[in-house]
Formats: structure tokens, C-alpha cells, sequence
């Protein structure tokens, strides 16, 4: 359904009082996120994931520039080419609660989500789609600032979904999240992708992405690595293909710090 051919994002900087150079970020990234699966999109602090789902929905800062081909089941997607409009065929969980609006209730930006996707909703609608997501009907009259970290998190991922989209790109979507608040947001992407949607969920928990996705691709220092099916993180990863993806699984704590000096190096290559 998506797919992001040689996608390269670097910064405009001056590097004197006329002079500008770009700096590169991300480089030749080559990805496609098919319906019914969830591909996660795994990375250190800094690797550049967040960049990237922000470059599919346009909204990179002005001195960025983007490079390359996004589409969506074969047609360009305009907003990563500089276009304006975003298609609302995808949405966008952003890592940061700063994109929920601090004047408008809860409730009233769970609504104009689901109309901007074209999908008026009723208002038990609206509070079912709240409760599925663990949060009560009450949430539908407070603001951003009465309700928690977590609870504005779970908001965030009911106006993504509120209006069915095709696609939905997750950056970060358990993050500050207890477990089983996290588990039922997991969960519910899974089930998206389960009922046909693509779900491109942007991770720094390697856990949290094998547990739920399909396929994991790796970035680290603004460039893809590889991607390795979600069940190869397995036992001793010995069906890993990729000597960074097997030192980073046997570096798990649960995987008791097992990666040999050798690996420990293709980490930091
Ligand atoms: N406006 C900007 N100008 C220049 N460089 C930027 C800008 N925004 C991000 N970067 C650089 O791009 C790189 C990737 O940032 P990004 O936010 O995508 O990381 P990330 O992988 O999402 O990290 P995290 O998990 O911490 O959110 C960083 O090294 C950052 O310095």
C-alpha cells in the first residue's frame, strides 16, 4: 500500500552568512508497508524515524528538503512532494502531545477528526471509539491539560483511527504508557491491521516491536539496514539476517546482554 522508494531528507544550514549547505538526515530509504500488516519502523534516539513519518505527511520544518517517491496504492502522495493537502487516507499518531489543540474539549477534536476524514460520527460513536481505547466517556468534555500524559497518548491514537484511514504511521504510540495501557493500544493496531489497514508503527522498543508486528526494519544513522521478519527475534536470532539486528536482539535485557564483542561492533558500525 505504501511504499517510499530512495526517500532522502536533509536540512538546509547556513554555514556562513550566505553560504547554505544541506545536512544530510535520512538517506535512500527504500520501504512498503502492505495492507493487513504492521511493519515496525525500529531505531535509536536520533536515527531519523520521526523525520520520516513527518516527510509522508508533510509537515517537516521549511529548511528541510525532501528527495525521492511516497506513494500510496500506486499514486504519488502529495504532501510528502510539498503538495498541501494531506490524503485522508492516512493518518498521522504523533510522538508529541503538543498536536492536540489546549482551547478545543476532547471530545470536540475526536469529532472534526472523524469529519476532516469524511466519517461523521454520532456521539455514542464517539465515546465508543474513546472506550476502546480504555478511556471513559468523560474524557469527551475535558481539555488536553485536565487529562494525563497516557490518557492524551490513547487521544491521540482514537483521532488518528476515528475516521477509518487506510494507513496509520504510530510514532512512539506506548510511549509513556503503562502495560496494559500500552498492550490494549497494541492490540488495537494489530487489530486495524488485522481488518486490512497498514500500520507503520515507529518504535525505539524492540520488544514492543516484535510482539506486535509483522516485520521489523531497522534504521540507524539515517539509513535503513534491512528489514527481518517480527518472529526471526527469536531463541538466539539465529534466523536474524543481519548481524546488527541479531547483536541489537541479544542485547535485550531479557536476552541476558549475550551479544559477543563481534556483534557488539556491527551494532556500532
Ligand atoms: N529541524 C531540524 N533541523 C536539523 N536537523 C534536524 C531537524 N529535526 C531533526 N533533525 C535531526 O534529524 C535526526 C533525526 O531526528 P528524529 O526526530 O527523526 O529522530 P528519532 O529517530 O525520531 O528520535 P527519537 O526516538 O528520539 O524521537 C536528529 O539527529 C536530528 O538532529
Amino acid at each position: 500500500m505504501l511504499a517510499l522508494e530512495n526517500v532522502s531528507i536533509g536540512f538546509l544550514r547556513y554555514d556562513g552568512l550566505v553560504h547554505r549547505c544541506e545536512v544530510p538526515a535520512l538517506d535512500g530509504i527504500d520501504l512498503t508497508v502492505d495492507r493487513g500488516e504492521v511493519l515496525a519502523l525500529v531505531g535509536a534516539s536520533g536515527a531519523g524515524k520521526s523525520l520520516l513519518a513527518h516527510a509522508l505527511f508533510g509537515i517537516l520544518p521549511e529548511n528541510a528538503v525532501v528527495r525521492g517517491d511516497v506513494s500510496l496504492d500506486g499514486q504519488p502522495v502529495a504532501a510528502a512532494q510539498g503538495g498541501k493537502r494531506c490524503s485522508p487516507r492516512m493518518a498521522l499518531v504523533p510522538q508529541s502531545l503538543s498536536h492536540l489543540d489546549p482551547l478545543a474539549r476532547c471530545g470536540k477534536q475526536l469529532q472534526w477528526a472523524a469529519k476532516r476524514g469524511g466519517k461523521a460520527k454520532t456521539a455514542t460513536e464517539l465515546v465508543d471509539t474513546l472506550e476502546s481505547f480504555g478511556l471513559g466517556a468523560e474524557v469527551m468534555r475535558l481539555y488536553p491539560h485536565q487529562v494525563s500524559g497516557g490518557m492524551a497518548r490513547r487521544l491521540l491514537l482514537a483521532i488518528a483511527t476515528i475516521s477509518e484511514p487506510d494507513l496509520i504511521v504510530a510514532d512512539e504510540p506506548t510511549s509513556g504508557l503503562d502495560p496494559d495501557a500500552a498492550n490494549t493500544v497494541l492490540c488495537h493496531l494489530r487489530r486495524l491491521a488485522d481488518h486490512g489497514k497498514a500500520v507503520l508503527m515507529i518504535t525505539h522498543d524492540l520488544v514492543t516491536a516484535v510482539s506486535h508486528a509483522d516485520r521489523v526494519a531497522i534504521l540507524a544513522g539515517g539509513r535503513l539496514l534491512g528489514i527481518e521478519p517480527a518472529n526471526a527475534f527469536s531463541g538466539e536470532g539465529r534466523r536474524l539476517s543481519m548481524p546488527y539486528a541479531r547483536a541489537l536482539w541479544l542485547a535485550m535485557p531479557d536476552n541476558h546482554f549475550t551479544a559477543t564483542p563481534l556483534e557488539r561492533e556491527a551494532m556500532h558500525a
